[in-house]
C-alpha cells in the first residue's frame, strides 16, 4: 500500500471527521524523524546509507498513523449515525479486525474484538462500530483498557440496555521478546447493564463463538 492510500485511508469521510485531520502533520513528522536518526546510530547502523535515508520519515509516519485515534472523536463517530428503532434483540458485531499498540514496549498487538449491544430505542450504523474499535485502538494502549474504552463510549454514547465487549489478541512483545511465547492469546471482557445477567451473557458468547459456514 503506498502512502497516498494510507492516506486516503486515514482521511476517511466527511461524516466522522476525518478530514479535518491533518494526518501527516509536517512539524511532527520532522520532529519524530530527527529523534529517529540518532536512534539508528545507536543501534549500530549507519543512517546515511541509501537503504536507510528516509527511514526516520517513514517511521514517523507509520508512527503518526499507528496513533491516530488521538485525532478521532468516538463519541462524535457514534452519534453521526443513531437512528431511532424499535429492536430490542441484541445487535452483534463479531470478528473486527484490532491493531493496537502496547504502551509499555510501543510493540503491536492485534487480534480480534466482538461487540453488542441491546437497543433501548436507538440503534447505530453497523460501521461506526468498528471505527469506535479503531478509535481507541489506534492510541498506545493495554487490552484491559481498551475493551473499556470501548464499553463505555458505547454505554454514554447510545444509551442501549446493556454493551458487551470482548477482545483476543496476541501481543508481539510477549512472542518476539520477553517470554517468548508465541501462541498465547490474551482475553479481556467488558459488560454492562442486561450483559451482567448470566443469561445474556451466555446468549452473546454463543454467538461470537457460532459459524456462518
Ligand atoms: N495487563 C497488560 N499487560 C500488558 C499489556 N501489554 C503488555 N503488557 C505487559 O506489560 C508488562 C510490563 O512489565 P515490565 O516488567 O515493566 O516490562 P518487561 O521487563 O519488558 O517485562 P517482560 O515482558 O516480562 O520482559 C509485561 O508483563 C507485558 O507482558 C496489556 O495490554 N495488558
Ligand atoms: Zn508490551
Amino acid at each position: 500500500m503506498d502512502e497516498d492510500q494510507i492516506h486516503q485511508i486515514a482521511k476517511g469521510n466527511e461524516l466522522d471527521g476525518y478530514s479535518k485531520i491533518d494526518r501527516y502533520n509536517q512539524e511532527k513528522i520532522d520532529r519524530i524523524s530527527s529523534h529517529y536518526g540518532g536512534i539508528l546510530s545507536d543501534l549500530g547502523e549507519d543512517p546515511s546509507r541509501e537503504g536507510l535515508l528516509k527511514t526516520p520519515e517513514r517511521v514517523a509516519k507509520a508512527l503518526q498513523f499507528l496513533t491516530h485515534g488521538y485525532d478521532l472523536k468516538p463519541e462524535e463517530i457514534l452519534r453521526s449515525a443513531m437512528f431511532r428503532e424499535e429492536y430490542s434483540q441484541m445487535v452483534v458485531v463479531k470478528d473486527i479486525e484490532v491493531y493496537s499498540m502496547c504502551e509499555h514496549h510501543m510493540l503491536p498487538f492485534f487480534g480480534k474484538a466482538h461487540v453488542a449491544y441491546i437497543p433501548n430505542g436507538h440503534i447505530v450504523g453497523l460501521s461506526k462500530i468498528p471505527r469506535v474499535v479503531d478509535a481507541y485502538a489506534r492510541r498506545l494502549q493495554v487490552q484491559e483498557r481498551l475493551t473499556n474504552e470501548i464499553r463505555d463510549c458505547i454505554q454514554s454514547t447510545l444509551e442501549p440496555m446493556g454493551v458487551a465487549v470482548v477482545i483476543e489478541c496476541k501481543h508481539l512483545c510477549m512472542s518476539m521478546r520477553g517470554i517468548q511465547k508465541q501462541n498465547s492469546v490474551t482475553t479481556t471482557s467488558a459488560f454492562t447493564g442486561a450483559f451482567v445477567n448470566e443469561k445474556t451473557r451466555a446468549e452473546f458468547l454463543r454467538l461470537i463463538t457460532a459459524s456462518l459456514d
